[in-house]
């Protein structure tokens, strides 16, 4: 069993952004910015959106954060993206998720600059990844896909199981897997909370991709000798070990999973921290002008 090291493979993707950004600096050229909002303050979001604004720093990138109280209004939030829309300085916009129940993320992604959209969740990018013409794609199931590429994982021909149907995961990596390029080409099933037996589905994965957010789903008995396994739950669970008193679990139950694979990811360590590198590289992509002109 190997494990997929996605530390370490972000870090050498964020290496790679910082040799560029130095060279943008060196030619006197702008260096990529990104703008992140973050509404409310639970716990997760504030640590992501932290984490995010702390690699830009890294990477040599420019960032702007914009913390709002829970209690503004959607036309508020809406005003502020229109004229993060207008400002040259902003190469990428994201708006963290989840946003409090009075906002509607679809009005947001509509109202937001698709050619600013670097977490690609605005219809034209997903449109435009469905039809395979260049878009941003977004981090995390990008993230899986640099981690199938970077350890040589054959995925043509393999059946990929997806477990969980998000727009910002389980939808898109499907998407990703079923296309006509490598990785990808792999014949794929999506399950979701109406599929009825899902162990019999996930035991025919040579591939199995799980992002629904409920720890330990995925035992032993579901998972075929040799399969690739991606995790991508990351549930803040109690354990009164810990100082902090919560740990991160999986939605793989891992140590009886993993004996099983060829391939695994650890949580945490796998998925998430892709996840910020690969907004990077959108980012980047973005001051580059490299997806729209
Ligand atoms: N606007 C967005 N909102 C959300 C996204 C997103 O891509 N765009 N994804 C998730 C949260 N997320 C980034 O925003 C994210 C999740 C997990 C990690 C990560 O690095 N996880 C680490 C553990 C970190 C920890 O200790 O808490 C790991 O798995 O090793 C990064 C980003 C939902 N919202
Ligand atoms: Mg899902």
């Amino acid at each position: 069993m190997t494990l997929l090291d996605g530390k370490k493979t972000s870090e050498a993707i964020q290496s790679e952004i910082a040799a560029e950004v130095a060279e943008i600096k060196a030619q006197g050229g702008k260096v990529p910015h990104l703008a992140a909002i973050l509404v409310g303050q639970d716990g997760g979001s504030m640590t992501y959106v932290n984490n995010k604004v702390i690699a830009c720093e890294r990477v040599g990138f420019a960032s702007t954060l914009l913390h709002y109280e829970t209690d503004i209004t959607e036309e508020e939030l809406l005003t502020k993206i229109r004229e993060i829309n207008e400002d040259p300085e902003i190469d990428g916009l994201i708006v963290q998720l989840p946003l409090p129940k009075h906002i509607s993320g679809d009005k947001v992604l509509e109202v937001m600059d698709y050619k600013k959209d670097v977490d690609g969740f605005h219809p034209v990018n997903v449109g435009r990844m469905v039809a395979g013409l260049p878009a941003y794609l977004p981090a995390t199931p990008y993230g899986i896909m640099q981690l199938l590429e970077r350890y040589h994982i054959d995925t043509k021909g393999k059946h990929c199981v997806v477990v969980g149907r998000s727009n910002i995961v389980g939808t898109p990596i499907s998407i990703l897997m079923s296309k006509c390029t490598i990785p990808g080409e792999s014949t794929v099933t999506i399950c979701h909370r109406n599929t009825v037996d899902l162990a019999h589905h996930t035991r025919q994965a040579d591939i199995l991709i799980v992002a629904v957010g409920r720890p330990g789903l995925i035992t032993a008995d579901m998972v075929k000798e040799g399969a690739v396994v991606i995790d991508v739950g990351t549930t803040r669970v109690t354990d009164t070990t810990r100082e902090r008193g919560w740990r991160l679990r999986g939605d793989v139950d891992f140590d009886s999973v993993a004996p099983k694979c060829s391939y695994i990811t650890p949580v945490p360590g796998g998925v998430g921290p892709l996840t910020i590198s690969m907004l990077l590289k959108n980012t980047l992509r973005a001051a580059k002008k490299e997806v729209y002109s």
